[in-house]
């Protein structure tokens, strides 16, 4: 996937000014933004996704102008055709994994329990094997199967990229392996491109094709990944 960013956003609350400055030119499908907390890596994600206005610039995403200051463009976030996985996954909590997966496949917004696509349901619990839960609530999930029921959320519109903001963090160690890997699978099965924000150098390690690091706002490319292991967020 084409993707071209060069944006600026002035945040300031009081005394302090935060500065994002990100310029970011790559073909590849697995790009990884990584550094620090505070670092403007969510800001980064949520302008790619349409959910925060940059002040000027432009973001072009397989060929598509999503946004773009000077030109007045500004495509909103449920047209970008871009999946995003929050942090803490957002699952809806008073709808069950097959409401849950549903939910990205309906049009009308205003009705969630409509009935929609049963057979693209089906595909996607059974990609993820979640069948034998998809009466279940998310409270009534463990961790990996949140994910997994947020993935295929986030997938079942056929997104043409994937943004994952830290999608491991909220997972204890074992399973955050375990998950690694099956992210790992299925982006090269679905072939589907994604850019992965994270503090976690395990995460450059596993995705890492295009690295760069941010911090401060200002974002660097990192040809050499002995340098985020030397140098951890
Ligand atoms: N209104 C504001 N005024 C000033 N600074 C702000 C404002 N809103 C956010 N910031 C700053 O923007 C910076 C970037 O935040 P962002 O959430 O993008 O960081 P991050 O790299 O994703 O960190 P984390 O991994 O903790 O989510 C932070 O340092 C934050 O303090």
């Amino acid at each position: 996937m084409q993707i071209n960013i060069d944006i600026g956003k002035t945040l300031r609350s009081g005394s302090r000014t935060f500065e994002l400055r990100a310029q970011l030119t790559s073909s590849s499908q697995r790009i990884v933004i990584y550094g620090p907390s505070g670092a403007g890596k969510s800001l980064l994600l949520k302008a790619v996704a349409g959910l925060s206005t940059p002040d000027r610039g432009h973001i072009e995403v397989a060929g598509r102008r999503l946004f773009d200051s000077g030109g007045g463009i500004d495509v909103p976030a449920q047209r970008r055709q871009l999946a995003y996985l929050f942090q803490d996954y957002a699952l809806f909590p008073h709808l069950n994994v097959r409401q849950n997966i549903a939910f990205g496949l309906r049009r009308g917004w205003r009705n969630p329990l409509a009935r929609v696509d049963g057979e693209a349901v089906r595909y996607w619990l059974q990609a993820f094997e979640l069948e034998h839960v998809a009466h279940q609530l998310p409270h009534q999930l463990s961790g990996g199967q949140r994910q997994r029921v947020a993935l295929a959320r986030a997938l079942a519109p056929e997104p043409q990229a994937l943004l994952l903001d830290e999608p491991f963090a909220a997972l204890d160690p074992g399973l955050r392996q375990r998950m690694r890997a099956e992210l790992d699978a299925l982006q090269r099965r679905l072939g589907i491109p994604m850019i992965l924000i994270t503090h976690d150098p395990e995460d450059v390690r596993a995705f890492g094709e295009h690295v760069l690091r941010m911090e401060n706002g200002s974002m660097a490319e990192i040809k050499d990944l002995d340098l985020v292991e030397r140098n951890e967020a």
